[in-house]
């Protein structure tokens, strides 16, 4: 029997982390080998819900659940952890500006990333999933000076798992089949989802569709807008499908992609234009507990333009919180 991995899950009483604790203790995340103790954080006004969830998790009897911390202090949440899933948020709430909620969350993420500099494991893999994410994951990076920032990254996988069935179902193929799709920048209505390089059986994904009007105009809206096509539907925010695709992300980046290209929001090397430092996301390829970049891309105008314009609005972002580090 391996030695328990500690996980950190903040946000533990939420929709997001109601469909993602039983997963993660059921070995989905980790593998069916791989013991887990659930380090859980909520706000302290949650602590009672957060103790139902564990009551259900221990009615479960999850043989791989070796034990579970719940707390609302963010320095014991992320005393030796191995992984950190940083789900909680302030949501934006009634009559409050963008500005506002990136202040908001920007007192949380510095707080949070202070306390994984402070106790977590030396190499801890952070995933943001709060939004807005990839802005969410720089503050966190920014204020763990001690650990390595490549070990901080934000979610882009659901737009990712997006893109991926709106290509199979517009070229009728499985899902499965589909290799090498990108998607660029932040976790918003303006990431570039790019199937340029995207291959089924070895054909070409853009010659297959062959309709650039379809690309622009049905298929990148549909994408950038399913989360809010899901709140009108069902009058909630995404939360399984958040939560598989935080599953998707950990689990690849621990275990491995198996050469597949997978979307995550990383801190730039400056490569494809993108300045250096920013929470982009982008193609990579996992292997051996580490995501590398997909390199040499050949980025043409139309792309361009997609990914500064998503670029464009990480940078106002970051301008908006750039005066919490001085
Ligand atoms: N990156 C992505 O692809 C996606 C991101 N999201 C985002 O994930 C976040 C969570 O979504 P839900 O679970 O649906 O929200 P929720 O409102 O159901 O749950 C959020 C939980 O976080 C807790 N929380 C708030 N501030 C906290 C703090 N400082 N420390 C610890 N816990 C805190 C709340 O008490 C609540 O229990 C939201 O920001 C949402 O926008 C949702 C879907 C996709
Ligand atoms: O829009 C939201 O709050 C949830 C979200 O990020 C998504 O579904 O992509």
């Amino acid at each position: 029997m391996k030695a328990p991995v500690r996980v950190a899950v903040t946000g533990a009483a939420g929709q997001i982390g109601y469909s993602l604790l039983f997963r993660i203790a059921s070995g989905e995340m980790l593998g069916k080998d791989q013991p887990v103790i659930l380090h859980l954080l909520d706000l302290p006004q949650a602590q009672t819900a957060l103790k139902g969830v564990m009551m259900e998790l221990e009615d479960c009897a999850f043989p791989l659940l070796a034990g579970m911390v719940a707390t609302d202090d963010p320095n014991v949440a992320f005393k030796d952890v191995k992984v950190a899933l940083l789900v909680g948020a302030r949501p934006r709430s009634k009559g409050m500006e963008r500005k506002d909620l990136l202040e908001a969350n920007g007192a949380i993420f510095t707080v949070q990333g202070k306390a994984l500099n402070d106790h977590a494991a030396r190499d801890v893999k952070v995933l943001v999933v709060g939004n807005p994410a990839n802005t969410n994951a720089w503050i966190a990076m920014k204020s763990a000076p001690d650990l390595d920032p490549k070990n901080f990254t934000a979610m882009l996988r659901l737009d990712h798992n997006r893109a991926l069935s709106q290509i199979a179902a517009k070229t009728g193929k499985p899902v499965a089949s589909i290799e090498k799709l990108a998607v660029w920048g932040n976790h918003s209505p303006t990431m570039y989802a790019d199937y340029r390089f995207a291959t089924i059986d070895g054909q070409s994904v853009k010659t297959l569709i062959n309709d650039d009007v379809w690309n622009r105009d049905v298929f990148l809206p549909t994408v950038g807008k399913r989360g809010a096509a899901i709140i009108e539907a069902r009058g909630l925010s995404s939360a399984a499908s958040a939560a598989n695709a935080a599953i998707d992300h950990i689990h690849d980046w621990v275990l491995g992609s198996n050469g597949k290209w997978v979307t995550m929001g990383i801190p730039s090397d400056g490569s494809y234009g993108i300045p250096e430092g920013v929470m982009y996301g982008v193609p990579v390829v996992c292997e051996n507990g580490e995501y590398k970049r997909v390199e040499g891309l050949e980025i043409d105008a139309f792309s361009r333009e997609r990914m500064d314009l998503t670029l464009a609005e990480l940078e106002e972002e970051r301008a908006a919180i750039a005066h919490l580090f001085g």
